[in-house]
């Protein structure tokens, strides 16, 4: 017999129980009871500069908490106090020391493997959902495909920081290079808010964009592509559809 109460699963095998009201009552052997936490489900969010993935994230963070199932919502790089002082060095290197293309691997890499060990696992691991805004497949497509690191060394790296911890599911978000510029430059207009991207041609965007794909294309199981072109509640209601589908839940 099995109950799920939140991220809660609970099993009972051979006793005598009455159920009233859907309270568990009466005489329980411990020994027979087996208390089960199932590990919560990893989503990441991928795609270019401002397709949307804050907006979206935090939608679908909302949704997926009013069904009742404990969620933790982050982001890369970042995530805890150290993560978040290597991303103050990454995003903002002092303008005489800028960074290498390696470094910038290193870096993303370093406070992945303490977001991962300090945050990301251990809520999983209480059953807790975890969403992320950007994670490996940043660095496949920024690091990788955008600043040409070869491909055999940035996996390597890959699987020394993430191991085991692969996202159960990945979104990534697709628009027009140019429409997702337009949203940077209007939302720039509106809280000056710096992108390290500001300054870089429509050319390397679509760069980044074709990477983004190209991850699809190799992830195939774990990648879903949504058009970021719609508005933000259709992109996420076409998440949660995804996410019921997989999963069997009802968000
Ligand atoms: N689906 C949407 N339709 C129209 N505007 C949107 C949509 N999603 C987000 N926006 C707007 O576009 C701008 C960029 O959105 P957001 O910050 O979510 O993008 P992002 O992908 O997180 O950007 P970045 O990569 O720079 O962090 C914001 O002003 C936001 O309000
Ligand atoms: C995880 C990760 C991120 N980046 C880049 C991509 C963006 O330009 C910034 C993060 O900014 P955001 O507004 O929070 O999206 O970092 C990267 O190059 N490599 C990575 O692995």
């Amino acid at each position: 017999m099995q109950w799920y109460t939140g991220n809660l699963k609970l099993t009972l095998a051979k006793c005598v129980v009455n159920l009233q009201s859907g309270h568990l009552l009466g005489k329980i052997c411990t020994s027979e009871v087996a208390l089960a936490v199932e590990h919560g489900k990893f989503i990441t969010v991928e795609g270019g500069e401002g397709v949307g993935k804050t907006v979206f994230t935090k939608g679908l963070s909302s949704r997926i908490k009013s069904a009742g199932l404990g969620l933790v919502q982050t982001r890369e790089p970042g995530g805890t106090p150290v993560a978040q002082q290597i991303r103050q060095i990454f995003m903002s290197p002092p303008p005489d020391d800028s960074l290498a293309i390696k470094t910038e691997l290193f870096l993303v890499s370093a406070a992945r493997c303490q977001h991962l060990e300090k945050l990301i696992r251990p809520n999983l691991e209480q059953g807790s959902w975890v969403l992320c805004d950007r994670f490996h497949d940043s660095t496949r497509v920024y690091q990788g495909i955008g600043g040409g690191v070869p491909q055999a060394e940035l996996e390597t790296l890959i699987t020394l920081s993430v191991g085991q911890s692969d996202p159960d599911l990945t979104f990534i978000l697709d628009c027009d290079v140019k429409v997702a510029l337009d949203r940077v430059n209007q939302r720039s207009s509106s809280d000056e808010s710096g992108n390290r991207y500001d300054e870089a041609s429509v050319d390397f965007h679509e760069t980044l964009r074709n990477g983004f794909l190209d991850v699809a294309r190799r992830f195939p199981k774990r990648v879903v592509v949504l058009d970021a072109s719609q508005d933000p509640d259709t992109v996420i209601d076409q998440a949660i559809k995804e996410i019921n589908m997989r999963f069997g839940t009802s968000v």
